[in-house]
């Protein structure tokens, strides 16, 4: 039974701070999600209790049914990419692949391979000395070879300059299409990844804002641009999400259905981008 990743009612605070409220979502096999949030609404710690590396307060998560939580059939199935560096400073990147393969049977040493001359990593460095995005590149590398059906990357691409984003990108794309599993990837460069993700959770206030496919939240995402007095009439009773005025001319955001009353000749109605769309829900409380 392949039904997924099942998180129900999920709450975690820290002290008085409800870090996640009530959290209910469902991550389904072979999807590549967008995880998309302010700095602090919870991401990493929504992935921490999901591979179960951190506690929740209460609520509970499943994997086709049954616990993920100290569950090793479960647990192997699901990997988290570290936000700390957990591999010792004096290893060898060589070396820490070996050590990655023995752990996982049926890891794919033939990508590893390939990833490292596509990154140009040289193998022989210490895993203490890499660069920020050496470092990143490294714990993509086994995130993409490790043989689980649900790769959670958090923040994956932090410090990579835009040669090996785009490295990244087309690795995941081709790893995805030779063998299709679920990636959950955070991220705040939504405009690189908008092409990639099947479907986008947004966590804002500690609860789940959208958890929708792109395409669905695309359809339903609007900019309403032309005289204010006119886009504002047109647009009344729509959800607005947010606006821009430059002089007399300007654009209202709008997230949802549209409304049957005839568009004013000097009102134009165009889609906006994720990027856009995540700005405006996210930018008030
Ligand atoms: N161990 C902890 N003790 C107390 N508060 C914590 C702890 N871990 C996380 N928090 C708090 O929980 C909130 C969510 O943090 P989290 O790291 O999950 O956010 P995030 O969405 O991944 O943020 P970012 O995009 O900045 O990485 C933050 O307010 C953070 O300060």
């Amino acid at each position: 039974m392949s039904e997924g990743i099942i998180i129900k009612n999920l709450v975690k605070s820290f002290r008085k701070d409800v870090i996640l409220d009530n959290v209910s979502l469902k991550i389904e096999p072979e999807k590549i999600y967008g995880l998309l949030g302010r700095n602090g609404a919870g991401k990493s710690t929504l992935m921490n209790i999901i591979a179960d590396r951190k506690f929740s307060n209460s609520g509970s998560i499943t994997l086709n049914g049954s616990t993920i939580h100290d569950n090793d059939e479960n647990l192997s199935k699901v990997y988290l990419t570290s936000e700390i560096d957990v591999y010792p400073d004096k290893f060898k990147i060589k070396d820490l692949f070996h050590w990655v393969s023995d752990i996982y049977k049926d890891f794919n040493n033939d990508l590893c391979k390939k990833l490292s001359d596509e990154f140009k990593l040289n193998l022989n460095s210490k895993f203490g000395n890499l660069s920020t995005g050496y470092n990143s590149i490294v714990k993509i590398i086994v995130a993409l070879c490790v043989p689980a059906d649900y790769i959670f990357l958090d923040e994956p691409i932090l410090g990579l300059d835009a040669k090996n984003r785009d490295v990244f990108y087309n690795a995941l794309i081709q790893t995805y299409s030779d063998r299709p599993r679920t990636f959950v990837i955070s991220t705040h460069i939504i405009e690189e990844i908008a092409n990639i993700i099947s479907n986008v959770i947004v966590i804002k206030n500690s609860k789940i804002l959208i958890d929708d496919s792109t395409e669905n939240i695309l359809a339903s995402s609007y900019a309403v641009t032309g005289p204010a007095s006119q886009v504002d009439e047109y647009t009344d009773g729509l959800n607005i999400v947010g606006s821009e005025a430059l002089g007399k001319i300007k654009s209202n955001y709008i997230f949802g259905e549209l409304n049957d009353k005839p568009i004013p000749d000097t009102v134009t109605i165009s889609n906006i981008d994720l990027q856009k769309l995540f700005v405006n829900l996210t930018d008030k409380e």
